[in-house]
């Protein structure tokens, strides 16, 4: 059964004139990245309200995680929303709640001790780049750093589904960027993502599965689609737009295999070298993956004598390992949602193959998933997504193929040596990188900036970079139109925020207005 299942579903607001939603059917497997696009007004915000429950739908079935929503009652939303993050456009931060306490929160509702948190918090919060942050509410950031304290809560969570209504909507095209490695990389946790997004460049680059509102209806469906379609929008521009963001993927690849002998690289050594100062942000994102993977081992350590008695009563090690990560007050919760997994996939979670890692060596290891039911998984897989019909082919994709992850408690350290491992999901994050990078014109006519004149993420700009750049012999110009400071206008139903687009960080001053 597919993770995500709606069957004719319709929304009908109760001042609407016409159905937000109307006899709309889509299924969504685990581990898939699905793009929601169509213009303003088709149905993208809905659908994602429908999914988190926060709006329910007038007609049809919703089922989420093994959850028919029309049969959630509310008492269980709560937990039921545990197993989402939500990345949406207004963030939807806690406002009377510091930066450090949003992002606690999400790891104090599932049980996790005092001690991780104050060590996982302040790594999240450098990763993200909102260190000296910690203590500003909501309405005193940014909405780039609204959106990174968002991205941080949903990280830091590592829920089963993402959903994310425009994250990149108010965002500089280098921060955007690294909103999507965050995004990319949590879909390599085996992280279902759902996001809405009117950014082409993104879609296009990513080459994930797209799906396309037009009036509340789904219009198209594509594996490995791109923004627009040549084939619901037949005019020579976008046909031409979708043929070369196919043949730009393709050429990457090419590239690729060509260098390494492999079909895909690292994004670290895939990327031009001036994108030096967002892998600097990917060893921030190791060190945190670290301090989560030891963090757990003393949790590990401490409980393992319950979690066993627990595994050898259910009979299953994830079960087990999910309660050593929630601790007792999400004892409930998880031992349902081990439930819902059993409803929805009838198997546990067997671990990812990944090298093994010091602080790895000393995790137990959730139990291998028997063969038959390998196999089993390993067929549903292909057949959604055959092998050969997957130019683009994403390492989420390859998640679910190999059946590493079928369970939202799967360890901590193998998810995060999954993605630190597993590289050919970077293709989609590489092609982004290359183009956001290439100084060529985007879609409304402007160029970007360089990366040096932009934020990058996790890492502002300081003077001293500033004067270490003066200080390097100049590079060759990447465009001749380029002017410091210039930025892509914004895809956005927002204003653009001043201070995403400035070398240095944003000043008291920069912020925009409160965002809840
Ligand atoms: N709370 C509401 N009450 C009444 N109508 C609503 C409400 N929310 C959305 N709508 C209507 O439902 C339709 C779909 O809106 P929705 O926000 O889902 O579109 P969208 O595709 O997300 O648009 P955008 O890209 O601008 O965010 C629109 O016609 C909108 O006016």
């Amino acid at each position: 059964m597919a993770l995500i299942s709606m069957k004719h579903v319709t929304k009908i607001y109760p001042k609407g004139t016409r159905p937000a939603l109307d006899d709309v059917d889509l299924e969504i497997e685990r581990g898939n990245f699905v793009f929601l696009v169509g213009a303003s007004g088709s149905g993208k915000s809905t659908l994602l309200s429908l999914l988190l429950h926060e709006e329910l739908a007038t007609d049809g079935e919703i089922r989420v995680a093994g959850n028919d929503l029309r049969r959630l009652s509310n008492r269980r939303v709560p937990q039921y929303r545990r197993s989402l993050g939500f990345v949406f456009q207004d963030y939807k931060l806690l406002t009377n709640k510091t930066v450090w306490q949003n992002v606690a929160f999400a790891l104090e509702v599932i049980g996790t001790r005092r001690s991780t948190i104050r060590s996982l918090v302040p790594q999240v919060l450098k990763t993200v780049g909102l260190i000296g942050k910690e203590n500003n509410f909501p309405h005193e950031l940014s909405g780039g750093e609204a959106q990174r304290v968002a991205i941080a809560r949903a990280y830091v969570n590592h829920p089963q589904i993402l959903l994310a209504d425009e994250p990149t909507g108010n965002l500089d095209p280098t921060t955007s960027l690294g909103i999507m490695e965050v995004l990319d990389a949590i879909n390599r946790t085996g992280t279902t993502v759902v996001m809405a997004t009117h950014n082409e460049e993104i879609v296009n680059s990513m080459r994930k599965r797209v799906v396309e509102l037009h009036s509340g209806k789904i219009v198209r469906d594509e594996r490995n689609g791109s923004y627009d379609s040549a084939k619901f929008f037949p005019d020579a521009d976008v046909a031409a737009k979708a043929h070369q963001a196919l043949k730009r993927g393709a050429a990457v690849n090419v590239a690729q295999s060509a260098e390494s002998g492999a079909i895909s690289q690292p994004l670290v050594s895939a990327v031009p070298s001036s994108m030096e100062s967002s892998t600097a942000n990917a060893h921030d994102m190791d060190r945190f993956k670290n301090t989560l993977v030891e963090s757990k081992a003393v949790n590990d350590a401490d409980e393992g004598h319950e979690a066993s008695r627990r595994s050898a009563d259910n009979g299953t090690g994830s079960k087990g390992s999910s309660h050593t990560e929630h601790g007792e007050a999400a004892e409930q919760g998880s031992a349902e949602q081990g439930k819902v997994e059993q409803n929805s996939s009838g198997v546990s979670s067997p671990a990812p193959s990944v090298p093994p890692s010091s602080a790895s060596s000393t995790l137990p290891q959730p139990p291998a998933k028997t063969e038959s039911e390998a196999v089993e998984h390993h067929k549903d897989a292909h057949d959604e997504f055959p092998t050969e019909a997957r130019p683009g082919t994403s390492l989420s994709d390859e998640h679910v193929t190999n059946g590493t992850r079928t369970n939202s408690h799967a360890p901590a350290r193998d998810a995060f040596n999954a993605s630190q491992y597993e590289d050919t999901a970077n293709e989609g994050i590489a092609r982004l990188a290359k183009s956001v990078h290439s100084g060529k014109t985007g879609r409304y006519g402007k160029a970007f900036a360089p990366v040096e004149n932009t934020l990058t993420w996790g890492k502002g700009i300081t003077a001293e970079d500033v004067k270490a750049a003066a200080n390097k012999p100049p590079t060759p110009p990447k465009a001749a139109s380029h002017e410091p400071g210039q930025v892509k206008e914004h895809n956005s139903k927002r204003q653009s925020s001043p201070s995403a687009s400035q070398p240095t960080p944003p000043s008291a001053d920069g912020h925009e207005e409160a965002k809840q």
